[in-house]
């Protein structure tokens, strides 16, 4: 159950779902289409804005050299853990080891150096769809932390620091959006701490979602500025209209399938995953309910008629017309699937000429006449979409709690809070005194909507006067 087992729930859930099969090697799983065609919705949102931004696509290789790899020491060295690498190639071993990429500037800033000269080269735009390499070593949960996963990433180079600030928030506005109003999950946008940042950028912001269950933030969506610090550690320079050298500004972005495990752990139930309509490849399940020798062919007839006008007004739409299982089987499967909406037919709807709708999150049961099927079922879904966005933001809501005091901080930690707090902006201390058996506590994002901090308001973990609000609580 949910609510007192949340890892064992969540991990029949995405195999139960048909989301995931586990693979041999751990830590690596294999997305089943279920899990995918999600992937695949959100990209093409995702793609189709970047390239309204004129923002290209392209691919580069998988492999690292290891020279360039130890390039950005500073950048890479707390992570230098987690990269693997190829050392042979059949029975002979490599002359020096290839990294498989953890993420691609290494791989991408010698061609932006090469390719970026004068200011007409200028703004380069690049992004990729791929999956890196991290190999991690803390417990491994599907979609939310695997050593593989696709992601996108976008590498963009710009003349001036003003466009690359205007373009990290516009990203992080389309991140908003896929968490928001496709997957249904509140998020706060805000930015990271100096302490939490990417160390190789200048700053990070983010996309900050909250599981209630078990009281953790989950980074959903990164958005970097990575300052000049790459353009001087690769050479990326241009030439001004002055005819002086200049470093560019860059930024780099990217979310990841940990997407579809946020999305599983805020609304999934006892029942299993529960798929906001947007994402959801089959949107409304057609179950024929045939009754002893009543008119089944009608029936199944009627099923089809469904399915095709449903699919035809834009609606994604099947038909389950397994006959080695019972209607009331299929219900309990497709609800394990997490599909928000049934419709089912049996002898009554067929003389009626009407059919039976059942919506899940709130097992509302309604007949509809044939004849108002498509629009009744456009309705529905939009509302679905939206009660289900209301409900998860009521409930991340209910989870925040704001403290002034060390003690105040204590206890809401202690309640699975996602607590807000006036901070002095130095973060040490409060993970060294939070350390235990549930993890430390950190600091998620100071979320650009601040509240008001009066004169003289003192840091909750320092005492000291605070700088501004900032979120806290355990992470993923
Ligand atoms: O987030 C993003 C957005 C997409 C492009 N990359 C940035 C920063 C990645 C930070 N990072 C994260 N894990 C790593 C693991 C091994 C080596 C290097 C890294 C590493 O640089």
């Amino acid at each position: 159950m949910k609510d007192d087992n949340f890892g064992e729930w969540y991990s029949e859930v995405v195999v139960n779902g048909e989301m995931i099969e586990y693979h041999d090697i751990s830590g690596c799983y294999i997305l089943r289409p279920w899990a995918m065609s999600i992937w695949e919705v959100m990209q093409t949102f995702f793609d189709a804005e970047i390239k309204k931004m004129k923002i290209k696509n392209c691919y580069f290789s998988l492999f690292v050299s290891s020279g360039v790899l130890q390039k950005e020491k500073d950048h890479i060295e707390g992570f230098a853990p987690e990269v693997a690498w190829m050392t042979k190639a059949g029975d002979s071993d490599l002359e020096m080891p290839i990294a498989i990429r953890p993420t691609s500037e290494t791989v991408m800033y010698p061609y932006f150096s090469e390719r970026i000269r004068e200011l007409g080269d200028l703004p380069l735009r690049l992004n990729q769809w791929c999956n890196v390499v991290r190999w991690e070593f803390s417990n491994p949960t599907p979609f939310i932390r695997s050593r593989e996963f696709l992601w996108q990433e976008g590498h963009t180079a710009f003349a001036t620091k003003e466009e690359a600030d205007t373009e990290v928030l516009d990203i992080l506005e389309l991140y908003r959006r896929i968490y928001e109003e496709f997957l249904a999950v509140p998020v706060i946008k805000g930015k990271k701490s100096e302490h939490e940042k990417f160390a190789g950028g200048l700053y990070t912001t983010t996309v900050e979602a909250f599981v209630s269950n078990t009281g953790r933030g989950v980074q959903g969506a990164t958005s970097h500025c990575l300052g000049q610090n790459f353009a001087e550690m690769f050479q990326i320079n241009f030439e001004t209209e002055e005819g002086e050298e200049s470093m560019v500004w860059q930024n780099s972005w990217a979310y990841t399938t940990r997407t579809i495990g946020v999305m599983i752990m805020v609304h999934g139930d006892d029942k299993g995953l529960v798929m906001p309509p947007k994402v959801a490849s089959v949107q409304v399940i057609v179950i024929p309910v045939p009754y002893k020798d009543a008119n089944s062919q009608g029936i199944f007839d009627a099923c089809a008629a469904t399915v095709k006008s449903l699919e035809e007004a834009g609606i994604r739409a099947e038909a389950d017309y397994r006959d080695n299982y019972s209607p009331g089987w299929k219900y309990s499967q497709w609800e394990l699937k997490g599909v928000l909406l049934r419709i089912e037919i049996g002898p009554k709807d067929l003389a009626n000429n009407q059919v039976r709708a059942v919506q899940r999150d709130n097992s509302a049961k309604i007949d509809i006449p044939m004849a108002d099927l498509t629009e009744r079922v456009k309705e529905m879904l939009n509302n679905i979409q939206q009660n289900m966005f209301d409900v998860a933001k009521e409930k991340r809501d209910a989870c925040i709690q704001v403290v002034h005091t060390w003690e105040q901080f204590v206890e809401a930690l202690a309640q699975k809070k996602m607590i807000l707090a006036p901070w002095c902006d130095e973060e040490k201390d409060v993970k060294a005194r939070t350390k235990g058996d549930m993890g430390a506590a950190k600091s998620l994002c100071s979320p650009f909507q601040q509240p008001e901090l009066p004169e003289g308001t003192k840091c909750f973990a320092s005492g000291k006067p605070a700088k501004k609000w900032t979120y806290w609580g355990r992470r993923y």
